[in-house]
């Protein structure tokens, strides 16, 4: 494929793809296209003809049963109109070598799908999931954060501290167990965590931490470095303007810029 094409899903409660898609194209796509699921069960369209998929942020589903859960479901068991499983396109859309960008309910698909933190396509464990925020209430509010220079995430490669907002109820990763929250930690699949203002460390304090997550856990990659979920919202941070204190001069890197990343890694294997 000579173009970045980006197919932002939209559908049963998707609420972020309009920005979503702009954002995109602000990040130097050639091509955000908003896509409903059921235009990829009918076959309409196919995801082989994207390289850049992104699950946007939103309520699927109304959060019933959980944020993300149904929609994890019908992800695992939908099939097109051919009679093909769906879930087998977005595995070949993966090894084909396709960018994976899961946004705040799109991260938390990701994770109840078993696509994050992963272990390959084949079999898409649920290892992690994201539950309920400590404050057991929505938090609307922007966060301080920092990518880990070891991590394999092609989104976050040179990008240091980041400010962005956060609005969800629930975002705090749930590990299976200890062992798996450790294996995370060792193999620098965390790719961003909240962190304090003053010290820059990773943070468990209300409310830099908005929702309780263990070791500030915010967003998580996979071993390859192509799928990224991150529970902030880069692409509400698309210009300077939208910064709650730019008119005293305040910046930060724009969250599209971790966008642009995924941009420019598929331009160098084109
Ligand atoms: N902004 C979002 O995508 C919110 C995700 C989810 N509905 C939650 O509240 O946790």
């Amino acid at each position: 494929m000579s173009k970045v094409r980006v197919l932002v899903l939209a559908g049963y409660g998707t609420n972020c793809q309009r920005e979503t898609a702009h954002a995109a194209m602000l990040a130097g796509a050639d091509e955000a296209v908003i896509v409903h699921f059921s235009e990829l069960l009918s076959g309409e369209v196919h995801l082989g003809d994207f390289n850049f998929l992104i699950f946007p942020g939103g309520f699927l589903d109304g959060d019933d049963l959980g944020a993300a859960q149904a929609a994890a479901l019908r992800w695992r068991y939908a099939r097109t109109s051919s009679g093909k499983p769906l879930v087998d396109e977005l595995k070949r859309f993966f090894e084909a070598g396709g960018l994976i960008l899961g946004i705040c309910n799109g991260f938390q698909l990701l994770v109840k799908l078993g696509m994050l933190p992963g272990t390959g396509t084949e079999d898409f464990q649920r290892q992690v999931s994201l539950g309920h925020n400590d404050s057991a209430r929505f938090e609307d509010r922007w966060v301080h954060l920092r990518t880990d220079s070891q991590s394999p995430c092609v989104f976050t490669r040179g990008l240091d501290r980041m400010y962005l907002p956060v609005r969800h109820g629930e975002g705090k990763l749930v590990p299976r167990d200890e062992e798996t929250l450790a294996e995370l930690e060792q193999s620098a699949l965390v790719a961003l965590r909240y962190i304090h203002p003053e010290s820059g460390e990773a943070t468990m304090e209300y409310p830099h931490n908005p929702n309780g997550s263990p070791s500030g856990i915010a967003g998580l990659t996979d071993p390859s470095g192509r799928i990224l979920g991150l529970m902030p919202h880069p692409e509400a941070f698309n210009h300077p303007t939208n910064h709650p204190s730019w008119t005293r001069g305040d910046q930060a890197p724009l969250g599209i810029e971790l966008l642009a990343n995924g941009v420019k890694y598929l331009r160098t294997q084109m």
